[in-house]
């Protein structure tokens, strides 16, 4: 900001002048484009006082199915989905500010999975519609996300939600994104054996609002919970899967069906004569997480946040309101589990992969992280209404970096 503007408050108190309160207001767009969907997060911050930090007002929020992935064959058609998000950021930014708020657009594990050709050809069809786009259009504004500041970028959005950045006394939380092709677990860890005992590319610095965090961090490609029903069905990474049916003991038994994904059409069902139910069940889930993730001794007893995933099917089944969120023990996942499973008929009408879901998140929880069954989840959608998502901290880190502030 420049000093005319300091100049400026420092005579006139911003209560007594709506005029000065409303430049003070800027935006920042960040698009997910994640597996599953597209979303725009259009962030307003207000600068209050030159001394201090902007404050964040607020932001707009929409999303759209499916994700840029399914798209890989025709690039074109999915950066037009990007383009009638944008559209509406035409309409909540005042035009004199379009030129001022940055885009940026960040693709997660979806993208990852793509071949190079296929995720760069959608890439630039995405750049093409921002560049045509009146907003400003920074340098690297569209790029695949590298999976550690996914984790570190949704830690820091939860964090300052919840006041743990600020101030002294800063008790951090650890976060879980459970995404539907990959899924983070960030934590900034309190012990020495944690850094002792764990892999260097599992810990990274981040500077933010002026303080250094050392973080346990980790994205596991493929185990997100889309990305898992295929490993559980094993019809994961395979090349040619045309026409052949996948059958899994976490089905309905007379269940064929067919599933697409990553631009990908899968025949699935359940075991007809075979077996079905929790037991079998939990034994295919967990041959696809069984030693596969590393496990730090320290969260075993600690809390975490949870989202994504975690909170959809906990909604599904009861276990949570969708507006209010609340908290679970990881035992709760695995009763829901055995319930749903033991009994598939009376859950026909939700997701035929209702019992796989629930099945795989307690194998993650239990076996590929290692919590305990009585571990603490806190799931929350949003946080003094808004998004718990990477995008916020993303956003921070954009606006950091373009010397706008933060
Ligand atoms: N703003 C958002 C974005 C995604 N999600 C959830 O994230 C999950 C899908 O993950 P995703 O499409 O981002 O997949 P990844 O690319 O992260 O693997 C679903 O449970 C969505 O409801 C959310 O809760 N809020
Ligand atoms: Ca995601």
């Amino acid at each position: 900001h420049s000093n005319r503007e300091m100049w400026f408050q420092n005579f006139l108190p911003p209560n007594m002048c709506p005029i000065n309160a409303k430049a003070n207001t800027f935006y920042g767009i960040m698009f997910d484009a994640g597996s599953t969907g597209t979303r725009i997060h259009i962030y307003t911050f207000v600068q209050k006082n030159p001394e201090k930090l902007p404050e964040l007002e607020g932001e707009i929020f929409e999303s759209v199915k499916p994700g840029l992935s399914a798209y890989a064959d025709q690039p074109e058609k999915g950066a037009e989905t990007v383009k009638r998000l944008l559209d509406m950021a035409i309409d909540a930014v005042p035009p004199h500010l379009w030129k001022k708020t940055p885009v940026v657009l960040k693709a997660t594990a979806g993208l990852r999975l793509l071949s190079e050709e296929k995720a760069q050809a959608l890439l630039l069809e995405v750049k093409e519609v921002f560049e045509e786009s009146p907003f400003l259009v920074p340098e690297d504004s569209v790029s695949i996300m590298d999976g550690s500041y996914e984790g570190i970028l949704a830690w820091i959005t939860v964090n300052f939600l919840t006041g743990q950045l600020s101030g002294q006394n800063q008790h951090t939380v650890g976060t879980l994104d459970l995404g539907g092709a990959s899924t983070q677990i960030t934590f900034l860890p309190r012990f020495e054996e944690t850094l002792k005992e764990t892999p260097g590319d599992f810990l990274t610095s981040f500077e933010m609002f002026n303080s250094t965090y050392k973080l346990y961090t980790h994205s596991y490609l493929g185990f997100g919970l889309k990305a898992a029903r295929l490993a559980t069905l094993g019809a994961l990474n395979m090349e040619a899967v045309d026409g052949q049916m996948f059958r899994s003991s976490c089905l309905p038994k007379q269940l064929e069906a067919e599933w697409h994904f990553g631009g990908v059409t899968y025949r699935y069902g359940g075991n007809k004569e075979g077996e079905t139910g929790f037991k079998p069940c939990y034994l295919e889930v967990l041959k696809v997480v069984k030693g596969k993730l590393h496990q730090p001794d320290e969260i075993r007893g600690s809390s975490f946040y949870a989202f994504s995933y975690y909170y959809d099917r906990a909604v599904d089944t009861n276990l949570i309101d969708y507006e209010q969120g609340g908290v679970l023990e990881v035992k709760d996942f695995e009763r829901k589990a055995k319930e749903v499973c033991d009994n598939m008929q009376r859950y026909n009408s939700a997701s035929p992969f209702l019992c796989m879901d629930l099945a795989y998140i307690t194998a993650l929880l239990k076996e590929g992280f290692g919590f305990r069954d009585n571990t603490l989840l806190q799931l929350t959608k949003k946080v003094n209404n808004i998004e718990t998502s990477w995008t916020l901290g993303a956003t921070f880190h954009l606006l950091q970096s373009l010397g706008m502030t933060y």
